[in-house]
């Protein structure tokens, strides 16, 4: 991430501090004694004394040199030490530029005229905890709005609830009982929960009343708006995005609401259509950071009446390196704002840094951040490198279509959809080298059921909701857990149950192969052989890890590979090793 290459970049450029001779004699004092320390605590105690708190452990424990109160005192040790790393690796804060120089704090959230149902307000606390209890929803914060059960207590118009029940939606899902709430009365709000638990609804929803209640206020002109602004990490995601706020909107228009005006800006398609329908006045915008800040610096769109601004898949988002482009967006924001970020994965890492830009914000958690749905169920196979791709179309028997099949390179997508093709298989492919018409055609194929199969790389992972997928087959497994989390959401969505196969070889890493075996076992899932057969510092530990960088359950953040890969990476391009970019092409 940019803001490793930023911390190097000033440390190196930094002038070196003057120090005091006196100041410098006493350092030096100190440096001969901390070393005669060293070396006399090497000798009393050997070679151990040099080696981790972890390994240290790890040899205590294997000498079985442990009690109850050591177990505890490791797990505060080994807490105690990764609060030591991510204070190492403090992000700058989220908060836009132009807010820290001006020294802006807003200390309220925003106000709403949003009022529930009165009986809301009379819930008593026992009520509230058992409704929390039972839906496994955690939530934090202050003042917490009171979760709300059914749509009607939510005051929705009509024309809306119907539009719901055309969908088939007639209850709200725990993220959106307690998300709902939230949002519409004005927090800021990160929003935590399993794929395909309906988190889009707790954005897209309250957005357009407020847009609605400011447009009967007073009417949007040529040049002014958008009133709320969604951020996304794919364009494939922000069509779909775009779609389902077109589809509530026209709702709640014919129900006799004025005309909202939504606007899509993405890059790969001619900007002048985008430009054409911003020019008369928008109420609502979904974008891809990168088409949107050229729009901004372009003056063609500004955010100066934005007041409510959604980051979806927001780890994904800064996860791909676009922290500094988000930071811009918000930049451009001249009043106070709602500010809104969901995902189905939110390291703490993410969410600390995140909290800098939100004002008391109220986290909602079903389940545990980082966490697969449950109603996939996940079936791991150890498949040879060479033996993959025939053992495919065998694969693709396990259920009907439709199935999604998911791969690292572009290269492997081509050569998967070229051999289905040949097989007589009706499939399609989507990566970032295909042209935006190609990827449109791609996905409408696959969303309305005239191709079986979808061929992708992660393009198609994040947030895309395709109906009824049954099957999604990793024929190569992620480099981090949280994208194995992501592609296999594509599957068992709101309530459905879904498969998903995935390939694992020795060319995988131990890491995120230890990470996979503790993902699947916190799922109940069938652990495999190769899988339990790994040497787990779990197993001599006696205890479970979490990272706080990646949520994977098989480390620690002191061994995390992805901040590994990620400082190696800033490293590198810091000193001008390599040429590559963090950023993504997808945009
Ligand atoms: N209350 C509900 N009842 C039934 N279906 C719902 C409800 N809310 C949303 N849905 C439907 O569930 C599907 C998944 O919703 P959505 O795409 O918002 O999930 P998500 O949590 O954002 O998933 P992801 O993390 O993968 O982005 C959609 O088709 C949506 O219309």
């Amino acid at each position: 991430m940019k803001q490793f290459a930023n911390f190097i970049n000033e440390n190196l450029d930094e002038e070196p501090e003057y120090i005091p001779i006196r100041k410098q004699k006493i350092q030096k004092e100190e440096l001969v004694k901390e070393k005669a320390d060293e070396e006399e605590k090497e000798i009393v105690e050997g070679p151990q004394a040099k080696l981790s708190l972890l390994e240290r452990r790890i040899k205590m424990i294997q000498n079985g040199e442990t009690t109850q109160e050591d177990n505890l005192s490791r797990m505060e040790r080994l807490k105690k030490e990764e609060e030591e790393i991510l204070k190492q690796l403090e992000m700058k804060p989220l908060l836009a530029v132009s807010e820290m120089a001006k020294g802006v704090v807003y200390t309220e959230p925003i106000k709403t005229g949003w009022k529930p149902h009165p009986k809301i307000n009379l819930m008593n606390r026992a009520k509230i905890q058992e409704i929390r209890r039972k839906l496994h929803i955690i939530v934090s914060g202050e003042d917490l709005p009171n979760p709300i059960t059914k749509f009607k207590n939510l005051r929705f118009p009509k024309s809306l609830t119907e539009a719901l029940k055309r969908k088939g939606i007639y209850q709200p899902t725990p993220i959106q009982i307690q998300g709902f709430p939230a949002v519409l009365s004005g927090r800021d709000m990160i929003g935590i929960a399993f794929t395909g638990s309906g988190k889009t609804l707790v954005f897209i929803l309250p957005m357009i009343l407020f847009a609605i209640d400011e447009e009967i206020k007073m009417k949007i002109v040529s040049g002014e708006g958008p009133l709320g602004l969604v951020l996304c990490p794919s364009r494939e995601l922000a069509r779909q995005i775009y779609d389902e706020i077109e589809y509530y909107s026209r709702s709640l228009e014919m129900g006799g609401f004025p005309e909202l005006k939504i606007a899509l800006c993405i890059g790969g398609i001619n900007a002048r259509e985008q430009i054409e329908m911003i020019k008369h006045g928008v109420h609502i915008v979904v974008a891809t950071p990168g088409r949107l800040l050229d729009f901004l610096g372009k003056k063609i769109l500004n955010l100066d009446l934005t007041r409510h601004i959604t980051l979806d898949e927001a780890d994904r988002m800064i996860d791909m390196g676009f922290e500094e482009e988000v930071r811009s967006v918000l930049d451009y924001c001249k009043s106070q704002r709602q500010t809104l970020l969901f995902s189905a994965t939110m390291p703490t890492k993410i969410q600390n840094f995140a909290k800098s830009a939100l004002i008391k914000p109220v986290i909602v958690n079903v389940g545990r951040a980082g966490a697969a749905n449950l109603d996939v169920i996940q079936e791991v196979e150890y498949v040879k490198q060479e033996a993959k791709i025939p053992y495919l179309c065998e694969c693709l028997q396990k259920t009907p279509p439709p199935v999604i099949i998911f791969c690292d390179s572009k290269q492997d997508v081509d050569d998967i959809h070229e051999y289905l093709l040949i097989k007589g298989i009706s499939a399609v492919a989507i990566h970032s080298g295909k042209d935006q018409q190609e990827r449109i055609l791609a996905i409408s194929q696959f969303k309305n059921g005239q191709k079986d199969v979808l061929v992708g790389t992660d393009i198609a992972s994040k947030g895309l909701d395709f109906p009824n997928v049954r099957h999604i087959i990793n024929f190569d497994m992620t480099k981090d857990i949280e994208n194995y989390v992501h592609r296999i959401g594509r599957t068992g969505r709101c309530g459905k149950t879904g498969l998903a196969t995935t390939f694992i070889n020795k060319n995988q890493s131990e890491s995120i192969l230890l990470d996979l075996k503790h993902l699947l076992i916190e799922a109940k899932q069938k652990v495999p052989p190769v899988l339990l057969s790994l040497p787990d510092p779990q197993n001599e530990l006696d205890m479970s890890l979490e990272c706080s960088f990646c949520s994977g359950l098989g480390h620690t953040i002191r061994d995390c590979p992805k901040l590994k890969a990620l400082q190696m990476k800033q490293m590198q391009i810091s000193t001008g090793t390599t040429s590559d970019s963090l950023v993504g092409g997808d945009w």
